[in-house]
């Protein structure tokens, strides 16, 4: 049986030529999936009787459920979900008093190796399909109230960019949810030629996680900074219009390491003439981590600092942290079972 859940139109069109099918009937299946949350061919009425059969023995369209939920103080929820060999993957749900945002993940894991962040420790254990990174959303017991969908989960969207611009392409299609592009944010440490991709294919909002802008301190921090620096990354975003879709930089403040008055300026110099906004996060400690989170009093300071030369900056209010939902701390390590028992439960 081959699960259709996360087919693009086009993939949608190529099945309905191979079963002998006129095209138009891809825009009807896209249309029951992703727009009517029908996800059963036979309640698909306007599809011909020998289809829908033809659908119902060899194909399936499901998306994959969650399996276990958590509830923090503050109203968060954190549901986890299944993934291929025996893994699991997080995601966020964060209801404000205006808006309510899905964090989803990409990657079980991710191999980019972030000193400061809890998905890194797990290593990389996989890439999510369109279908797993679409049934975060489709899934969602609130579905009905998500206003934004930000792909700040687990994993770097970037090194799964072809699922990634499917699942927006499908999130934004008019016969699909219709959301608007607007209202999705992805989030990456620049891996500069996917990032590119994703800016010239969609028209979602970017976010780049710099947390220092030093070349020699971000290399300690962040290990893509051999690879893609972040003057080489904003040097490329200098070539896109800003104008109509948002750019912001995600900057967690690390007591003593990226907080001081010379951090700040460097920061302003790198980004000047960047229409972009600044967003000061606070650290949510990890375990047997020597770093410390910035005092309030130094984030505020950083704040002034940047919007005293015209950075827009905002401090962001932390979510979740009592169920490890928030920024950095989603991972799945202890639910993924030892080998041995994983193979033994397969028979
Ligand atoms: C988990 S990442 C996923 C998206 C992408 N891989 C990235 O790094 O931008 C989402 C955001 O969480 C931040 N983050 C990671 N660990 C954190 C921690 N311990 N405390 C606060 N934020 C953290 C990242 O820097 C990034 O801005
Ligand atoms: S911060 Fe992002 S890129 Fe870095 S390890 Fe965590 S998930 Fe991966």
């Amino acid at each position: 049986m081959t699960n259709i859940f996360g087919y693009t139109m086009e993939e949608l069109e190529a099945l309905m030529k191979e079963l002998g099918e006129p095209a138009f009937r891809a825009k009807q299946l896209f249309s029951w999936i992703y727009g009517h949350m029908v996800w059963d061919f036979s309640l698909m009425t306007n599809l011909s009787k020998s289809l829908r059969e033809k659908l119902s023995a060899e194909y399936s369209a499901q998306p994959v459920p969650h399996s276990h939920e958590d509830i923090s103080s503050d109203g968060t929820k954190k549901y986890l979900y299944p993934a291929p060999g025996s893994k699991f993957v997080e995601a966020a749900y964060i209801p404000e008093e205006t808006r309510a945002t899905l964090c989803l993940s990409t990657q079980v894991g991710c191999k980019m190796g972030c000193l400061f962040c809890m998905t890194a420790r797990q290593g990389f254990q996989g890439q999510l399909s369109v279908g797993e990174i679409l049934s975060q959303v489709y899934t969602l017991p609130e579905r009905s109230s998500l206003t934004n969908i930000v792909y700040m989960g687990m994993g770097e969207p970037m090194d799964n960019i072809d699922a990634v611009i499917k699942s927006i392409r499908i999130l934004t299609h008019p016969e699909g949810l219709h959301m608007s592009a607007k209202r999705i944010t992805v989030s990456t440490i620049g891996v500069i030629p996917p990032m590119e991709r994703f800016l010239r294919e969609t028209r979602a909002q970017l976010a780049i996680s710099i947390h220092n802008p030093f070349d020699g301190q971000r290399r300690q921090l962040m290990p893509v900074q051999n690879v893609y620096p972040i003057e080489d990354v904003i040097e490329s975003l200098r070539q896109f219009d800003f104008s109509q879709r948002k750019l912001s930089f995600e900057y967690i403040m690390f007591d003593g390491e990226n907080d001081t008055p010379e951090h700040a300026r460097r920061l302003v110099k790198l980004l000047n003439g960047l229409r972009c906004k600044v967003n000061l996060i606070h650290f949510h400690p990890i375990p047997d981590s020597p770093l410390k989170g910035s005092p309030r009093k130094k984030m505020e300071e950083f704040q002034s600092f940047l919007k005293s030369r015209g950075i827009m900056t905002t401090i962001r209010r932390s979510r979740g942290e009592d169920i490890q939902a928030a920024c950095g701390l989603l991972s799945t390590l202890k639910h993924v079972k030892p080998a041995i028992q994983a193979e033994s439960t397969d028979f």
